[in-house]
């Protein structure tokens, strides 16, 4: 191997510090449960994204495993051991279980408990790929056998323990402290063993920020098609995975470009629709790849799959509403109504839950609908339809509508986002005046008369306003008070008589 050159170096010194820490934070879990593999004559290593991760300094709680035992031996070596244990992967080689441990008395926390999701699967000899499903799986002996199967030479460096011997055929490391992502072995043939790693390539790219090596991109283009071969349930998964990255414009742009996306979900790259010369119109791909990113500055509870989606698929009814017309002006007519059906059509096929598919579509569906509050005053019953229609995926609607303004010209772009604050303020006002409209007394007319042995007058007329006095002061009450509260009111009017 060529010896790096100083800034590198710098670097990988800067990568190594990193990983020792975090490598110490969880040792005295993964030392213990290797210390259990060795004592039974089996290896055990941190492997694939942990390894990856601990030398990112972004390691969690969830840690990978690799070993030559099998995985019935596992199942034997760690059910004492761990706090719960899962066998659904057993078929594959994988065994997860969940370890809760306490830090120790040195540490900072002093004994708060932390739980480790833990995956142990055994060396395996074949194209990895542990979501395929695929009836039988071969198992190796070596650890050099299981590497070189995996994606990524990122994610193809393990650490043997209770050792710490770090382990990298394929120079993970350097590509990783160049932030590069490059196959183990040939793109080709590593694509052809399972098609997914091309769309797991765009996803890394998005998730760590890495480029993708010229070969790998050049190997993308060329193999596109072979996606077709991958079941959509995994192709959704990769996907979302991009979505919810940091960077999924960087991820977009790579499927886009190299052609998965186009097999993948057509309504993308069917955004970058040729611009008139007279530039009639923006250019829709670039708008909903920054629609997608503002959209993302006003998520307040980390990633949200719902609105991200929304945001990216939202004017894709464009291209096919998309009209020239006489006095020179386009316009997309009813592209929300279309793109919300080509919405449903493709999340479905991509089998995204119905419930997904449904919160989508009707986001892309409901997108323009502001865009009439704009031109006039809304009525009343206007807002309250719209808050209706929208119902618990109105912050989203909010959220998606203030995204959908990129334009450059600052008057317009604050006039609209000042619109909207005034839409915002008259739902709260109106809502507020429709809680109040909705809140009764704790005790109704019959509950009064019965209560006081009175029959209909104005006097229950009176004891009802007066509770609702009360329960407007200070909220609701058990009904013991509230009939307290009536019998005094009826007391003190009477002696005041
Ligand atoms: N399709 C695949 N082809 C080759 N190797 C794979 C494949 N899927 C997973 N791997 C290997 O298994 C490891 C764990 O896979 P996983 O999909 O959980 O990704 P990860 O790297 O842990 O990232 P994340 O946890 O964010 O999904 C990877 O780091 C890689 O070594």
């Amino acid at each position: 191997m060529t010896q790096p050159v100083p800034a590198a170096q710098e670097q990988l010194s800067e990568v190594q510090h990193r990983a020792v820490s975090e490598l110490l934070r969880v040792s005295p879990v993964a030392d213990d449960l290797a210390r259990r593999f060795e004592a039974a004559g089996f290896t055990l290593a941190l492997v694939g994204g942990s390894v990856r991760d601990a030398l990112l300094g972004r390691l969690g709680n969830d840690l990978d495993f690799t070993t030559d035992a099998r995985p019935e031996d596992v199942l034997r070596l760690v059910r004492p051991w761990a706090d719960a244990v899962w066998e659904v992967g057993i078929a594959f080689g994988t065994v997860g279980l969940r370890k809760d441990a306490h830090e120790g008395a040195e540490g900072a926390e002093g004994g708060a408990a932390q739980s480790f999701q833990i995956e142990v699967t055994t060396y395996r000899s074949e194209a990895y790929d542990r979501t395929s499903r695929k009836p039988e799986v071969s198992y190796g002996d070596s650890i050099e056998e299981d590497l070189v199967r995996r994606d990524f030479t990122v994610n193809a460096m393990a650490v043997a323990l209770p050792a710490k011997t770090f382990i990298d055929p394929h120079g993970g490391l350097e590509d990783l402290a160049r932030r590069e992502l490059r196959t183990p072995g040939a793109p080709e043939a590593s694509f052809s063993d399972d098609p997914l790693r091309m769309m797991r390539a765009a996803r890394f790219a998005a998730q760590l920020g890495f480029e993708v090596a010229d070969d790998v991109v050049a190997a993308m283009t060329a193999m596109a098609d072979r996606i077709g071969i991958v079941s959509a349930e995994r192709v959704r998964d990769e996907f979302n995975k991009l979505l919810l990255s940091p960077d999924p414009r960087k991820g977009l742009r790579l499927l886009v470009d190299t052609g998965l996306a186009e097999r993948v979900i057509p309504e993308i790259p069917a955004l970058r629709l040729e611009r008139d010369e007279h530039h009639r119109h923006k250019d829709v791909y670039e708008h909903s790849l920054t629609v997608l990113e503002q959209a993302m500055d006003l998520e307040e509870d980390g990633p949200d799959l719902t609105l991200r989606l929304a945001a990216i698929l939202h004017d894709i009814g464009k291209p096919r509403t998309r009209r020239f017309e006489k006095d020179g002006r386009v316009s997309f007519h009813h592209h929300e109504v279309v793109g919300a059906k080509m919405t449903k059509k493709r999340m479905t096929a991509l089998k995204y839950s119905n419930e997904l598919v449904k919160d989508v579509s009707r986001l892309v569906e409901l997108h323009l609908r502001f865009h009439g509050y704009g031109t006039g005053e809304w009525t009343d019953s206007a807002v309250r339809r719209y808050v209706r229609d929208a119902g618990p995926l109105l912050s989203r609607l909010h959220k998606l509508t203030r995204s959908d303004c990129t334009t450059r010209n600052k008057k317009k772009a604050s006039a609209l986002s000042r619109a909207y604050d005034g839409l915002e303020e008259r739902i709260a006002r109106l809502q507020e005046q429709e809680e109040l409209d909705a809140i009764r007394p704790d005790l109704d007319g019959n509950d009064i008369m019965r209560v006081l042995g009175i029959s209909p007058g104005p006097e229950v007329g009176q004891a009802y306003k007066h509770l609702l006095e009360l329960r407007l002061e200070n909220g609701p009450m058990e009904r013991d008070e509230a009939v307290a509260a009536l019998k005094e009111w009826w007391a003190g009017r009477e002696d005041s008589f």
